[in-house]
């Protein structure tokens, strides 16, 4: 298991050691003990699975703190345009977006820590399984429009198929002052 942190400080991309034979395969997804020697000692406390057709986007979202969750995200069916948002006003890479590739081919996983919006889309039928830090709290969400002007991010599919509820989401710049990351 080879982890590799990216552009955006704490963000890290996990590739797991795959055991393949003529059954299939075996892959370790979590080990507190590697996990921890890799400097990522965390304690997971919720596993959420979700599925998508080829073109949805979810996302940006956030939980607000003290509620605020890090994720430890793959792709177990399918491929996603993984985004992440470094939220984080003191950090360097502040506003930056990163686009990561995560798919059921290379298994790779990605550690999104607390102070990043998170969002994903579905290059084809998907399933996406993460781990997270803090427990799911509805009065907590926060979200940014996934297509705000001020971040530039490109998806790479045109027209995604959004919930109403995430195209109603706020620019950044309208909740900008409330961030406390
Ligand atoms: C996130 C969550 C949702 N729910 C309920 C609330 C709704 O009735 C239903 C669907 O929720 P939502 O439309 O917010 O699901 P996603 O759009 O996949 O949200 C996720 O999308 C992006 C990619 C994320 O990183 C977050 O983990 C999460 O916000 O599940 C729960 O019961 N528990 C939960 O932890």
């Amino acid at each position: 298991m080879t982890f590799t942190e990216l552009e955006l400080k704490d963000v890290i991309l996990i590739s797991p050691n795959v055991f393949g034979d003529e059954r299939g395969f075996f892959m370790e997804t979590y080990n507190k003990a590697v996990f921890s020697k890799a400097g990522l000692d965390r304690e997971f406390v919720q596993d959420n699975h979700s599925k998508s057709s080829a073109g949805v986007l979810r996302g940006l979202h956030f939980q607000k703190n003290p509620y605020a969750q890090g994720k430890l995200v793959r792709a177990t069916k399918g491929s996603i345009w993984d985004i992440v948002v470094d939220l984080r006003k003191n950090s360097a890479t502040y506003k930056k977006a990163i686009k990561i590739l995560l798919d059921d081919k290379d298994k790779r996983m990605l550690y999104v820590p607390e102070g990043f919006a998170h969002g994903f889309i579905s290059i084809e039928d998907c399933e996406v399984q993460y781990k997270c830090t803090n427990l799911y709290n509805k009065e907590s969400e926060g979200g940014i429009r996934w297509n705000d002007p001020e971040l530039g991010i490109d998806w790479g599919i045109e027209n995604p198929v959004v919930s109403t509820k995430d195209q109603e989401l706020p620019y950044l710049k309208d909740i900008e002052s409330a961030l406390n990351f």
